[in-house]
């Protein structure tokens, strides 16, 4: 009888259990949301979405869901946005309402809302006014900052020198440099620019950005997002959209080259993000990279130890983001 008696009470939790879920996921608090998988009361899909790994679990969830959706982390709904058309129409086409910066955890704390990349409204505002003054004075994009990355440039290969005092000589006899690579340069070699967008579109170093927010009540493909919902930008899915890049998992030049070998622009190419957020660094980042290969390239031969076959070039996921994978390489004066 006792055993009678738990049973039957069990069965009706059971039974309140599954009707207050059904009733709580029929209660329209969240607007029109994009569609989310099945999630639990509190929990919402923490224990569908792996933290460690959230560009698989996202890239799993688009597969299912299409490039809008909505993932719940614990109550908080988060939209995610995936493919280049999705991510345009948020941050280009819409800027100004998708152009807010999501609260993060632990940021918000050590910036206070002084941080360019956390702040909101008219202090971001003036933040990213003051940062972009600060960076033009400090002469991006003009000679003085070029010179000074070129002159990092040739520390770099100054220090590689010294690490390898028979390199040294060989150097010394070997370059015959004329003059340090410049901006200027870029345009007429369009292969390595093309090299240079294709490690920057492979290497997909912010696989999704800093989260946004959108500022108001929006309406988004026929959902209604509501004001302060954060919003995820999957840039990965933008930089393997295969409606714009031919062989999205391979590592191709290809995409940025036309067939004269020329370079082609390619509007998918969306590392630093786009619109109002976009990364305040792109600029400086670009030239760096360009000018510190082009000087390294200039000077010497890279060679692996292994069969380059052999080496996995597929960056390694991390938690914040995606970083090469170590191999070893040895650095041989041309
Ligand atoms: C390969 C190098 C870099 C990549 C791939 C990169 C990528 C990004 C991305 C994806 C964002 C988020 C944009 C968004 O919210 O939509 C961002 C934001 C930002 N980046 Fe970069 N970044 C790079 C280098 C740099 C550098 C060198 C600087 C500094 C000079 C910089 C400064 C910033 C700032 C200040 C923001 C926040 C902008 C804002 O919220 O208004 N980044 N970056």
């Amino acid at each position: 009888m006792a055993l009678f008696g738990a049973w039957t009470f069990s069965l009706l939790i059971s039974c309140i259990t599954f009707f207050l879920v059904l009733r709580w996921r029929r209660k329209p608090k969240d607007g029109n949301l994009p569609p989310s998988p099945f999630r639990l009361p509190w929990l919402g899909n923490l224990l569908q979405v792996d933290i460690q790994n959230l560009f698989m679990s996202l890239y799993r969830l688009q597969e299912q869901y299409g490039p809008v959706f909505t993932v719940y982390m614990g109550p908080q709904p988060v939209v995610v946005l995936c493919g280049y058309e999705a991510i345009k129409e948020a941050l280009v086409d819409n800027a100004e309402v998708f152009g807010g910066r999501a609260r993060m955890l632990g940021m918000d704390d050590t910036m206070q809302n002084y941080g360019i990349g956390s702040s909101n409204g008219e202090r971001w505002k003036e933040l990213r006014n003051f940062c972009q003054s600060a960076l033009r004075n400090f002469g991006v994009g003009k000679r003085s900052m070029e010179e000074r990355i070129q002159e990092e440039a040739e520390f770099l290969v100054e220090a590689l020198r010294k690490t390898e005092a028979k390199i040294h000589e060989e150097i010394d006899q070997v370059i015959g440099r004329n003059r340090r690579p410049c901006m200027d340069d870029r345009k007429k070699m369009p292969y390595t620019d093309a090299v240079i967008h294709e490690i920057h579109r492979y290497a997909d170093v912010s696989p999704i950005g800093i989260p946004h927010l959108v500022t108001r009540d929006t309406q988004f493909r026929g959902y209604t997002i509501p004001k302060d919902t954060t919003v995820i930008l999957f840039l990965t899915t933008a930089l393997e959209d295969p409606c714009y890049f031919e062989t999205p998992k391979k590592f191709n030049p290809a995409h940025f080259l036309d067939k004269n070998g020329d370079f082609r622009k390619n509007e998918a190419f969306l590392p630093f993000s786009a619109g109002k957020r976009v990364c305040l660094g792109e600029n400086l980042a670009r030239m760096e990279i360009f000018l510190f290969l082009t000087t390294v390239l200039q000077n010497f031969n890279l060679r692996t130890l292994q069969d380059r076959e052999e080496i996995d070039i597929l960056p390694e996921v991390h938690s914040s983001g995606k970083l090469p994978q170590p191999y070893q390489l040895s650095v041989v004066p041309r």
